[in-house]
This record gives C-alpha cells, sequence and structure tokens, in this order.
C-alpha cells in the first residue's frame, strides 16, 4: 500500500515561505567609541545593545503594527528595514533580496512630517514623484499627483504651504506623498503622534479607509494600544532595552472594514487589550524600577 506524504512543515515555516520581509536574527548595535562625549572627555562610552535576537515575517497585504516601552528600539529597527540605518548583524530580506539602502519600494511617514516647507502640497508630492521616475510623462505625474491628493481628502488645498495646514492636514500629505510613489509598502513611525486626540482618531480612521482600498503592506509603530487594535493584523510587542526583542506577537481577528464601535463589540477586543496594556505596564514598570536602581 502506498503511503501519502505527510506534510510535515510547520506553519511558522509556511509563513516564512510567503514572506514580502523577513527579519532574521537583526540586532542592532550603537558604537560608543566615536560620539561627542568621547571625544570630548577622551573617555570611552561601552556600545550599546538596542535590539537583539528580532525574527519577524511579514506577508504581503498585512497591517503589523510594532508596540513596547519608550526607547526600547522601535524606531531603530524600522530605520533599518527603511535602509536608513545599517543592520550590524543578522539580515532583512525584501522579497528574497537583502535591503542595502532606502529604496522606492519603502514609502516613508515620519512623525513630524518631514514635508518641504517651501513646496506647495502639490508640489511636494511631484517631487517625490519625479524623485523615483525622472522619465516620467507630465499627464502621468499630473494624474497620479491628484489622485493622491483625493485619495486623503486634500482636494483643494493643492497650492498651499504645510505652515498654511493644520497638524492633521499635513499628515494628510506625508502619506499621500508616501503612497504616490506606489510603494510596495508602507512604513509609518507614530505617524499620528503628533496630533490631537480627535485630529488622530479621525486620521486613524482615514487611514484604515485607505488601507482598504489599497491594501499595501504596512508597518506601523505605535504607542496606543486602541489605535492598534483598529488597524493591525498583527500586534508585534516588544521587550525592554537594552537588547529589546520581540516578546509576543498578537493575531487580530477583528473583520473588515473596521471602525471603533464594531470592533468593541468583538469578544476578543478586551482580552487583547488586556494583555497588551499589562505587557506595557510590565515593561514600563521594569525600566523605571532600573532607572531608580530598585
Ligand atoms: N544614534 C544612536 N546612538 C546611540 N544610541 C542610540 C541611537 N539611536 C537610538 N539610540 C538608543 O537606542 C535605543 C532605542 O532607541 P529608539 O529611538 O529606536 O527607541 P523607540 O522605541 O523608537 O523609542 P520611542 O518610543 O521613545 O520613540 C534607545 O536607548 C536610544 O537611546
Amino acid at each position: 500500500m502506498s503511503t501519502v506524504p505527510v506534510n510535515t512543515v510547520d506553519p511558522v515555516d509556511m509563513r516564512s515561505q510567503t514572506a514580502q520581509l523577513s527579519i532574521r536574527q537583526v540586532a542592532k548595535v550603537f558604537s560608543g567609541k566615536k560620539d561627542l562625549f568621547s571625544k570630548l572627555t577622551g573617555k570611552t562610552r561601552r556600545d550599546f545593545v538596542a535590539i537583539q535576537d528580532i525574527n519577524l515575517d511579514i506577508e504581503p497585504n498585512t497591517f503589523v503594527s510594532i508596540i513596547g516601552p519608550s526607547g526600547c528600539g522601535k524606531s531603530t529597527l524600522l530605520n533599518m528595514i527603511a535602509g536608513l540605518s545599517p543592520i550590524t548583524s543578522g539580515e532583512i530580506l525584501l522579497n528574497g533580496a537583502p535591503i542595502a539602502g532606502p529604496g522606492p519600494d519603502r514609502g516613508m511617514v515620519f512623525q513630524n512630517y518631514a514635508l518641504m516647507p517651501w513646496m506647495t502640497v502639490e508640489e511636494n508630492l511631484r517631487f517625490a514623484v519625479e524623485t523615483v521616475d525622472p522619465k516620467i510623462s507630465a499627464k502621468k505625474r499630473d494624474r497620479i499627483i491628484k489622485e493622491h491628493i483625493q485619495l486623503v481628502g486634500l482636494s483643494g488645498a493643492e497650492r498651499k504651504h504645510p505652515h498654511e495646514l493644520s497638524g492633521g492636514m499635513r499628515q494628510r500629505v506625508g502619506i499621500a506623498r508616501a503612497l504616490a510613489i506606489n510603494p510596495q509598502m508602507l512604513l509609518m513611525d507614530e505617524p499620528f503622534g503628533a496630533l490631537d486626540a480627535l485630529t488622530r482618531a479621525f486620521l486613524q480612521e482615514e487611514v484604515e479607509r485607505i488601507w482598504e482600498q489599497q491594501r499595501k503592506t504596512v508597518i506601523m509603530i505605535t504607542h496606543s494600544i486602541e489605535e492598534a487594535l483598529l488597524l493591525s493584523d498583527r500586534i508585534v510587542m516588544m521587550t525592554r532595552g537594552p537588547a529589546a526583542r520581540i516578546d509576543e506577537i498578537l493575531e487580530v481577528p477583528f473583520p473588515r472594514p473596521r471602525d471603533r464601535e464594531t470592533i468593541q463589540q468583538h469578544p476578543a477586543y478586551q482580552g487583547l487589550k488586556a494583555e497588551m496594556e499589562s505587557h506595557l505596564f510590565r515593561e514600563t514598570r521594569a525600566v523605571e524600577a532600573e532607572r531608580v536602581g530598585k
């Protein structure tokens, strides 16, 4: 009798085979030898291991949030994925190829918007689109700019400069600019961190609406449990540093499209929220205890 081969592939390995982004044993050490402190004092600071043993696979079209205590290394990790900061050890693969620097396959959204202040909304987008594709036709370029200004609800503000816009509107420009280059992946570093609570809530829902339309892979750093639960498919919880690592990854089962009220009625909502709160309290309490020498 012939036997049917048993599929022995572990579900985790299955995920790694379909991953768009694979983070393998990544560590980041900031060298203490060449900083200003050592130049001024002649004393050598010790190397600082910010993050260590980071392993994470991210599949296409998923929204992943990274949460963890302040200073644990979230931005450090995102900057390495963006190619803005070199990896000390391990590797980060995008579609199987190691990341060697920044590229148009990854669009960045920053907390402080990082817009060109002397350019209008339209010019900020045009600059990004033309930088990525210098040979683009004017017709195609203008169509892309118009579509993305509409997408983020900024029609009518095309000729305004950043200083004439509210924080929420500036971040809409930041998001439109990142998407206008048609990246495979959006990297967002606390994109709503500088906004007031109401604008923040409003923009979170806008991001959910845009995500439903585009379903691009997103990696977002946040300090907000509610924000992570509203937007994410998976939530990566990091431990405190130094040598911060991934403690746990939560799967968020809420159906999409989502809104704040509906997800709060979901049977899993309170449990996930409590788990995140307890993780963050535990890690932050430990940071404080270490700081005061307890
Ligand atoms: N260029 C650098 N040189 C030395 N140490 C650094 C450098 N950049 C970051 N660090 C240190 O690495 C650790 C992680 O910093 P990082 O900004 O990635 O944390 P974070 O989790 O994003 O913080 P936050 O939540 O406060 O934004 C911190 O202890 C920080 O002081």
